[in-house]
């Protein structure tokens, strides 16, 4: 609670730590930036900004290079002569800054920030990546920004905000079997639609949500982009301070993180999840969403279990154990990409990447994959693809004649093992 004994959200909390004053929702901070993100994609204009605008031009230096973390993830291996220079670009300012902490071919920078403990509760994180929200499932208000303003990020650890109202979503209920926390998000973001939250926090809480793991969390958080949020928190707690002590050996969580009771909400938005069905967000938006139900039989071309929304070791045991050593669709590819190098290798040593092979999956190493239409894996003129991944505008994974669904990963394995939509409590 504030000095002043007034109710706060964690988004206000989080606010008032980093600018050092005590703030509200709808005023202006200046505020210190903890870790500041950014990728093969967004990455060289941040870099070609931060030169610009340096008053040094014999020796600009960021910053704090141990707080920049650049990832390659969208082009990789690069696939273009375009993105290869991109790569040449990152590597050569990473090492003259001595940014130590930048992966090359880690995985998708949404799972690598986490995984690797660049996020703690109560930070301030910014990304030049629309879903860098994602990492409030760890208590952390995290959101992304252009490469301009990572610019003045890398320049001086510092950026501007207008600290967001919060729309409070509580979710109580016990999911039932095959239903997964990428069906809550559906389910939240067609029932509100896609503007709800714009510049407001979703802040995601209730029994369902306390009960769900870090991964699972994740995938929520990852979603608050859209429904127009700007930061999509979840409170830490136990399950967050485990994870973290994993990855960041000692680590206690020093304070809770949570908003106080009595908060002040700009609404409240009450779920039970009880008697969710799965859920499918229909061509060509994350709002236009359909109990799996009403879309079943739907014929598809390709199914893409990845992403950083859903491509994690949980994520491809749930898909997995659906799939159960059954093949894939005769009419159906599926392209499985596990989210990051560590995530791959747990599969591994599951041998869940083998039964995927031998399924007939084609399996890629982590990377974002065709997610926004990049490297491979694209869909033709007339093609429907079912993703795990968190956006289906049209063109997203390739022509701008063809067709994505949305789904969870146990929908996504159900439907590849019938080359239709299909309903996975049915398999
Ligand atoms: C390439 C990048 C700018 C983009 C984003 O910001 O989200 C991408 O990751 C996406 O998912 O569309
Ligand atoms: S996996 Fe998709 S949504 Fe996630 S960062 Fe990559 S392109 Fe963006």
């Amino acid at each position: 609670m504030s000095d002043n004994n007034q109710p706060m959200t964690i988004s206000e909390k989080i606010m008032s730590k980093a600018s050092g004053t005590n703030v509200r929702a709808g005023d202006f901070v200046f505020a210190d930036i903890d870790r500041a993100m950014t990728h093969d994609i967004t990455g060289p204009l941040a870099v070609k900004g931060f030169y610009e605008i340096m008053e040094n031009k014999e020796n600009p230096k960021v910053w704090d290079p141990n707080k920049i973390v650049i990832i390659f993830d969208h082009q990789v291996p690069a696939d273009s002569l375009n993105a290869a220079s991109n790569h040449i670009m990152l590597r050569e300012f990473a090492k003259e800054q001595a940014i130590l902490n930048y992966d090359v071919y880690e995985g998708i920078c949404h799972q690598v920030m986490p995984e690797k403990g660049h996020i703690k509760p109560g930070d301030l994180v910014v990304g030049s990546d629309s879903h860098t929200c994602a990492y409030g499932a760890i208590g952390a208000f995290s959101t992304g920004v252009g490469s301009t303003d990572m610019a003045a990020v890398f320049a001086s650890g510092k950026l501007w905000f207008k600290v967001p109202e919060t729309i409070r979503f509580e979710i109580d209920g016990e999911l039932p079997d095959n239903v997964y926390s990428k069906d809550v998000i559906l389910h939240v973001i067609g029932d509100v639609g896609a503007d709800c939250a714009m510049y407001k926090t979703a802040e995601f809480g209730g029994s369902a949500v306390r009960n769900m793991s870090v991964s699972e969390r994740m995938t929520m958080s990852n979603m608050a982009i859209e429904m127009g949020g700007k930061a999509g928190i979840i409170e830490s707690d136990k399950v967050t301070e485990d994870y973290i002590k994993e990855r960041v050996p000692g680590y206690k969580l020093d304070s809770e993180w949570k908003s106080d009771d009595g908060a002040n909400y700009s609404e409240i938005r009450k779920y039970d999840v009880s008697n969710l069905e799965p859920q499918v967000a229909c061509p060509h938006n994350v709002d236009n969403v359909k109990p799996v139900t009403e879309v079943e039989g739907t014929e598809l071309d390709q199914v893409f279990i990845g992403s950083c929304t859903n491509g994690r070791y949980e994520d491809l045991e749930i898909a997995a154990k659906i799939m159960d050593g059954k093949k894939v669709a005769d009419n159906v590819r599926l392209l499985i990409i596990p989210a990051s190098r560590t995530e791959y290798m747990k599969l591994l040593k599951a041998g869940y990447i083998e039964q995927f092979m031998e399924a007939g999956a084609i399996v890629e190493s982590p990377c974002c994959g065709p997610c926004m239409g990049g490297s491979f894996g694209l869909l033709g003129d007339g093609e429907v693809g079912l993703a795990t991944s968190n956006r289906n505008f049209k063109g997203r994974e390739g022509s701008p004649e063809s067709f994505v669904y949305l789904s969870s990963p146990a929908t996504a394995a159900a439907s590849a093992l019938t080359g239709k939509i299909t309903d996975p409590r049915k398999i």
